[in-house]
């Protein structure tokens, strides 16, 4: 019966058969490399239905972003996590542009790439950058399809509203799957003077009301809403029929994403208000690499007995013998 169950699930998972060997196998996994046993036990959420149906039990769904081949792997063991967002925010956390609007297409790409080559059981969003998407709606199909073709991404998520209707729709139609994102547009960086909360004004706040119930005519399945005050995030919540994501947004929304870089603290900085430093990878990572520095300044690394490779010891005497002859 419980096999039975867990076939059922793959069988509707969208990368259902590798995660069908992961469930399967997680006895074996006794690499040091591995994740923890706990971490792969269970099958996980990787389809918009099973999103939809935490969504419509009331329970929260988490997303966090992943920018890298081994972020993608650490979002993908955590069990409890459900979809993986592959955000521009990367320009900023991994690749050290000021803001998301700088870094080019391809070199976005590439991230993804590295990023769904790790993800194995969880619903992949990845975000539009900026000037790969606006100009047209062909531009915005071709730089959709080309992620698309990464074999791996359940949804495209573009910035705004009325803007991009025509290709928003196009985009549906065509059978990709859109998560809209409104309230803080930090593509929007120049327009807003830096990243500002939005919907603080009752004008602000009913534009976004009525961006969301518009981005939900047409069509979208997730709607991120950043950086507005929790109050309004939890009534347009309630006025929807589509499960939100919030970051800055409060508690009332349907799910939460975080900057896994911000919740590790992978990076210097506190990061925006929203943010609830998890872990302190920065320090830990600093302290790691002085340590080591310093074992290797006092000759304390390698230790001989334990990092190095064996050699017979009558190899050794003959080479130590014709080496002399040299
Ligand atoms: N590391 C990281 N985390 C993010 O969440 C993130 C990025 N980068 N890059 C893209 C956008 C930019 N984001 C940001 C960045 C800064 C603030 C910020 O400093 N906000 C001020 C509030 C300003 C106001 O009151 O209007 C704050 O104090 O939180 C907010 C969102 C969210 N995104
Ligand atoms: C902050 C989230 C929603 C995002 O768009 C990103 O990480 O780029
Ligand atoms: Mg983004």
């Amino acid at each position: 019966m419980a096999s039975k169950t867990v076939a059922r699930a793959c069988f509707l998972g969208r990368r259902s058969f590798s995660g069908c060997l992961r469930a399967q196998s997680t006895g074996a996994q006794s690499s040091p490399y591995s994740a923890p046993e706990t971490a792969i036990a269970k099958h996980k959420p990787s389809t918009l239905k099973e999103i939809y149906a935490k969504y419509k039990n009331g329970t929260p769904i988490s997303v966090v972003t992943a920018h890298d081949y081994i972020s993608g792997k650490w979002a993908d063991a955590a069990p409890s996590c459900d979809a993986v967002l592959i955000g521009d925010s990367l320009a900023m956390v991994a690749v050290g542009y000021p803001t998301t609007l700088e870094i080019p297409f391809d070199e976005f790409y590439y991230h993804c790439a590295s990023v769904c080559r790790a993800v194995k059981s969880k619903y992949i969003i990845a975000d539009l950058p900026y000037g790969s998407f606006e100009s047209s709606v062909e531009k915005c199909i071709e730089s959709s399809m080309r992620l698309m073709k990464l074999g791996k991404i359940c949804s495209i998520k573009i910035e705004g509203a009325y803007e991009h209707e025509e290709s928003i729709s196009r985009l549906i139609k065509l059978g990709i799957p859109v998560t809209g994102h409104i309230g803080l547009k930090p593509q929007r960086f120049n327009g807003l003077e830096g990243f500002r909360v939005q919907g603080k004004t009752v004008d602000s706040a009913l534009q976004i009301l009525k961006e969301a119930l518009f981005l939900q005519e047409t069509g979208i399945s997730l709607l991120v809403l950043e950086g507005i005050p929790h109050e309004i995030a939890s009534y347009i919540t309630t006025k929807l029929s589509i499960p939100t994501i919030g970051i800055g947004a409060g508690n009332g929304t349907s799910g939460q994403v975080l900057v896994q870089a911000d919740l590790l603290g992978m990076h210097t900085g506190r990061g925006p208000k929203f943010v609830k430093r998890y872990e302190d990878l920065y320090g830990k990572g600093v302290a790691a690499i002085e340590k080591y520095a310093q074992e290797v300044s006092a000759s304390a690394f390698p230790d001989n007995a334990v990092h190095t490779y064996p050699m017979k010891t009558k190899v050794l005497e003959e080479f130590l013998e014709q080496a002399e002859k040299i």
